[in-house]
């Protein structure tokens, strides 16, 4: 490793994937006046993202009030937003007050359904496991706008969209903390094997004698790749644990702090954590294939919070059977919801059920901004986060 890295040698390395939207801008349209001062306060004490929000939650954390949602757009009502499967309740609330939410899971007679809706359906909520495919939009004459509950747009046809004149959103920024803060989790959850140790107690199997000894986290360098909002946020969190941070990208940044690496092999063999913190595309797919696990090796470790095909989901099985890689804990996989059974029984493994952005707060502030990039759109105001 080159300048400060190579005055740290550690017997163990880990690799992360998320995934990041790398072409979002921090929004902050539609703020009033009023709020900036407060938040300036605010924000001198912890992380707040510039977005005027319908959640009451977060309306009396900012000490404003709860804007008006459809009252005042009385002819909304009409409008057929088709949602494909149950993401968020508070979402469906929020959505039934303003539009005429169709809640496709609900039917036995789904293409029927749609025939019978398609001239009033105008909007599409799609989220990480859900798109609209081209064969969908399609189907879809009157469809104006894809809002994602989610950062990643990969489930999306963008190209059928931009074709189409069909706008598409997501929800950048709002999530970040929560992936970033899963990151590391994980990561812990790994070395320190965390969810093992827990089942050791569980099973009453320490009052036959101690658990055996794990591997540090601090101090381990983390490489991420795409430095992106979710990888930096990771690397935020990790200079708290004192680790080196190095990274690849397509191009390096102006982050003086970060080793920049222009192979993701490269990084690998460089690093103990790798995150690849890029947006699912036809280019990441399998970035971290065979060359990348090796150059890991076996005191490596594979932190996954971005999409499941980011990484050759075969080859990482294999490489852990065979501890050729030393770990991995994993949010995502290539088929959600299967997961290889052939990691079950791996101790050095940690599986989570996709679950990134799975908190109460973060999920309802992300409904809020599918509801107000809906609302835009159909006001013509600009997007708050548009994609296409
Ligand atoms: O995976 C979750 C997201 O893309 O928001």
């Amino acid at each position: 490793m080159a300048g400060h890295y190579t005055t740290l040698s550690f017997g163990c390395k880990l690799i992360s994937t998320c995934v990041h939207p790398t072409r979002r801008r921090h929004f902050t349209p539609f703020l009033p006046f009023h709020w900036s001062s407060s938040l300036n306060t605010i924000q001198q004490q912890t992380t707040v993202h510039h977005y005027q929000s319908t959640n009451p939650n977060l309306s009396h954390r900012f000490g404003c009030h709860q804007s008006k949602p459809s009252s005042e757009n009385p002819t909304m009502e009409s409008i057929g937003v088709l949602m494909p499967a149950p993401m968020s309740s508070y979402l469906e609330q929020e959505l039934e007050k303003r539009f005429n939410l169709l809640k496709l899971w609900t039917v036995p007679q789904k293409t029927q359904f749609l025939k019978d809706h398609s001239g009033s359906i105008r909007a599409f909520v799609g989220n990480a496991g859900n798109g609209a495919d081209a064969e969908l939009i399609e189907k879809l004459p009157k469809l104006e706008i894809v809002a994602c509950f989610s950062v990643g747009v990969d489930k999306v046809d963008l190209n059928k969209c931009r074709e189409k004149g069909i706008r598409v959103t997501n929800t950048p920024d709002v999530l970040t903390d929560d992936v970033a803060d899963l990151a590391i989790g994980l990561t812990l959850a790994v070395l320190r094997r965390l969810c093992e140790c827990d089942r050791y107690v569980r099973s009453g199997q320490w009052k036959k004698g101690d658990y055996k000894l794990t591997t540090k986290f601090t101090g381990k360098t983390v490489g991420i790749i795409g430095l992106g909002r979710i990888g930096k946020a990771v690397a935020k969190r990790a200079e708290a644990f004192s680790c080196p941070i190095a990274y690849y990208s397509r191009t390096a940044k102006p982050e003086p702090k970060y080793k920049y690496y222009p192979s993701v092999v490269e990084l690998a063999s460089n690093c103990d954590v790798l995150v690849v913190a890029c947006p699912l595309t036809e280019e990441t797919r399998h970035i971290v294939n065979r060359e990348v696990i090796d150059a890991l090796g076996p005191k490596g470790v594979l932190i996954n919070i971005g999409r499941g095909p980011h990484v050759d989901e075969a080859e990482l099985v294999s490489a852990l059977v065979e501890g050729r890689l030393g770990g991995a804990g994993l949010d995502v996989y290539e088929k959600e919801p299967e997961v290889p059974e052939q990691l079950f029984g791996l101790e050095n493994v940690v599986l989570l059920p996709h679950v990134g952005s799975g908190t109460v707060e973060t999920r309802n502030v992300m409904a809020d901004l599918v509801v107000e990039n809906l609302e835009a759109h159909f006001l013509k105001k600009p997007l708050l986060t548009p994609v296409v």
